[in-house]
């Protein structure tokens, strides 16, 4: 691009294909050793704005980052609502915009609803790694919308679980995620039942409510609480 061109559009199928996890994993446990690393690190992310639309329930938030190693300025935009506006609206939305740092010139507008539904799980898959328990054999998800089917897919495609189950308020939302996909999901009738004796959990609802207590989770268990 030159400098005047006007910014690439870049939309949720094309971001899709690029963001397979194996190459979305090692770059985003650069990304968090960055982070992680202060100054030597060369992140600056300023803790992200968060704006209440109290009128409609809805939140819209501004997430800035620039990494000096990777030389990337960009910014996410996101909205989201506590109830589903409608059966197609997903109460997610995100854009990424992507920007040249020496200049300031917009490069890129990228869709960001893809770009966090498997970052978030992918977040969350790289922490079960450093922190997982001794057994992986059973994962729960709490929660059966569109963060579940992002962590269904990593965490089946890197651990080796040999039962996974679900649970969700609306057990018809359950029961379509578990069909939706090849492998054996247990739709469980209560949070507890899906919970109890799992070795991995993955809360990925938007209750307001607590759906998962301390006395169900097996003692050594990992949870992803999103
Ligand atoms: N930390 C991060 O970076 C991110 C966090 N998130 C968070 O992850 C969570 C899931 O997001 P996402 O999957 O995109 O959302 P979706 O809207 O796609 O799915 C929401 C799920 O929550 C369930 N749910 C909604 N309200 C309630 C409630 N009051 N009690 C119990 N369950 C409820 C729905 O259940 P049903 O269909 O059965 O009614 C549905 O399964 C949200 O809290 C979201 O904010 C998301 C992205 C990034
Ligand atoms: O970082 C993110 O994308 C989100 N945080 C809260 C809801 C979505």
């Amino acid at each position: 691009l030159r400098m005047n061109d006007p910014p690439v559009l870049i939309g949720a199928d094309v971001v899709k294909k690029a963001l397979q996890f194996e190459k979305l994993v090692p770059v985003l446990e650069k990304a968090l050793a960055d982070v992680s690393s202060g100054k030597e690190g060369g992140v600056v992310q300023p803790l992200r704005t968060m704006m209440s639309l109290e009128k409609y329930s809805g939140f819209l938030g501004i997430m800035p980052a620039y990494s000096s190693t990777d030389d990337i300025l960009a910014t996410k935009l996101l909205t989201f609502y506590q109830q589903k506006t409608s059966s197609t609206i997903p109460s997610h939305q995100a854009t990424v915009l992507l920007f040249d740092p020496s200049n300031g010139c917009l490069k890129a507008i990228m869709d960001g609803k893809v770009i966090t539904d498997k970052r978030t799980a992918a977040v969350s898959a790289i922490a079960t790694k450093f922190l997982k328990p001794t057994n992986l054999e059973v994962l729960c998800i709490l929660g059966s919308g569109a963060q579940a089917y992002s962590h269904y897919e990593i965490f089946t495609e890197m651990f080796p679980f040999k039962e996974v189950r679900v649970w969700s308020r609306n057990r018809k939302s359950a029961e379509a995620f578990a069909d939706s996909f090849p492998g054996d999901i247990q739709v469980c009738s209560s949070a507890k039942e899906a919970v109890v004796g799992a070795d991995v959990i993955v809360t990925v609802t938007m209750a307001t409510e607590p759906v998962l207590f301390g006395e169900w989770v097996k003692p050594g268990a990992h949870i992803n609480g999103m």
